[in-house]
């Protein structure tokens, strides 16, 4: 798998790391006041969330899926989808490797720690660096081989976890690459549109991606406690796995905070930035977080899929016109993590070229929306 994926969100707090297994009182540094509105979605009794599309061509045509696949992608920035071909048995596999990974004591785990200027390893929310509090979590990030941390982690004994999330990383490059043409057919775009995308036999080419495992220890004070800060996720689409508990809520004009319920075996997929500026907006990227819980460690496990390094993104051609501009430059997606490591929600209005006519605001900007 290329592995070309650069660019660091710097620290500018000191990374003092918590052990919030053995925490019993929520420190002031993990204390955020704009919080309490976590469960407002699961108090109301009829709430909606994203939809739920079966991905088996025997109960579900494919026209049906594309138009279930648009509307969600428009409404929601976001679905879940059953019948995706990824085994139980791997959902269960990588459950027991992130549960491995994150009960080591933290001496152990910091042993992979990711440094400064690098992408994989063991670290804090690497967007922390823009928020004034800590989150409630920790998270440990793949590019490619995980055998050199593996080693780090468990000298003797390292081949197991590198075999799950070799195989994991194998089967999520193969749906992601499935999710992608079925978005992009939804919107009328076939391969002959995207030539970065496809290899000289018809093939999907190979993206970039990375594997991000998060932990969300169960938490003494919740309701004043962040797990994952809102933000968007700088890919083409994500692919996530939730262990059975909640916590994942997007963002939605019309409802606010909307949290997507655990489906036994069923996995959420995100729009991401670049899909964003594929689409010329018209997939907007969706706004997350992570919310906490007092009784359940959580753990998600999130498949960040992109183009191939040296891919430059932008508006597809076929959705363009006189009427319909193109609303954003051209982006490689390392020249997009280093701009959003930079501006973080502000990355995707960086790359914006002008106002479109019918005067939509960027999404991104999400008005009025405290990320925190
Ligand atoms: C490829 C990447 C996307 C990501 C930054 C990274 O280099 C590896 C981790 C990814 C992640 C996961 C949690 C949320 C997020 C915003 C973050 O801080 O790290 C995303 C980054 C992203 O999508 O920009
Ligand atoms: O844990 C979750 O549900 C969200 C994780 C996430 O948004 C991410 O890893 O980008
Ligand atoms: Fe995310």
């Amino acid at each position: 798998m290329p592995s070309r994926i650069s660019h660091s969100f710097r620290p500018h707090h000191s990374q003092k790391h918590f052990d919030l297994n053995s925490i019993k009182e929520l420190p002031e540094s993990h204390a955020w006041t704009s919080s309490n509105d976590h469960y407002t979605q699961e108090n109301s009794c009829n709430f909606e969330s994203i939809p739920v599309i079966d991905l088996d061509n025997n109960n579900n045509n494919n026209n049906n899926i594309l138009d279930h696949i648009g509307h969600a992608c428009k409404k929601w920035g976001a679905f879940q989808i059953i019948n995706h071909s990824i085994s139980e048995r791997l959902l269960q596999d990588i459950d027991v490797a992130g549960k491995t990974l994150f009960s080591l004591p933290m001496q152990q785990k910091l042993k992979a720690a990711r440094s400064p200027d690098g992408v994989t390893g063991y670290g804090v929310a690497r967007i922390s660096s823009f928020f004034s509090k800590l989150m409630w979590s920790e998270g440990f990030t793949i590019v490619g081989s995980p055998i050199e941390h593996a080693r780090q982690l468990w000298p003797k004994d390292y081949k197991k976890f590198c075999e799950v999330i070799e195989e994991y990383e194998k089967e999520m490059e193969k749906l992601a690459g499935r999710l992608m043409w079925l978005i992009l057919g939804s919107l009328g775009i076939t391969k002959d549109d995207v030539k970065w995308a496809v290899g000289p036999k018809g093939e999907t080419k190979e993206g970039c991606a990375a594997l991000q495992l998060n932990s969300y220890p169960a938490c003494p004070d919740p309701g004043r406690a962040m797990g994952l800060a809102a933000h968007t996720d700088s890919t083409i689409l994500t692919i996530l796995h939730q262990n059975n508990t909640s916590g994942l809520q997007v963002y939605q004009e019309v409802n606010g905070w909307v949290t997507v319920p655990p489906i036994p075996g069923a996995l959420v997929v995100n729009v991401g930035d670049l899909l964003h500026i594929l689409s010329n907006g018209s997939y907007p990227s969706v706004l997350h977080r992570a919310v906490v819980n007092r009784t359940q460690h959580r753990l998600s496990v999130a498949y960040l899929y992109g183009p191939p390094t040296g891919v430059r993104v932008s508006p597809l051609s076929k959705l363009l016109d006189h009427r319909h501009p193109p609303l954003y430059r051209a982006v490689t997606w390392s020249e997009y993590l280093g701009t959003k490591a930079k501006y973080f929600d502000k990355a995707l209005s960086s790359v914006r070229l002008c106002v479109p006519l019918s005067g939509f605001a960027d999404a991104k900007d999400h008005n009025g929306v405290q990320v925190g």
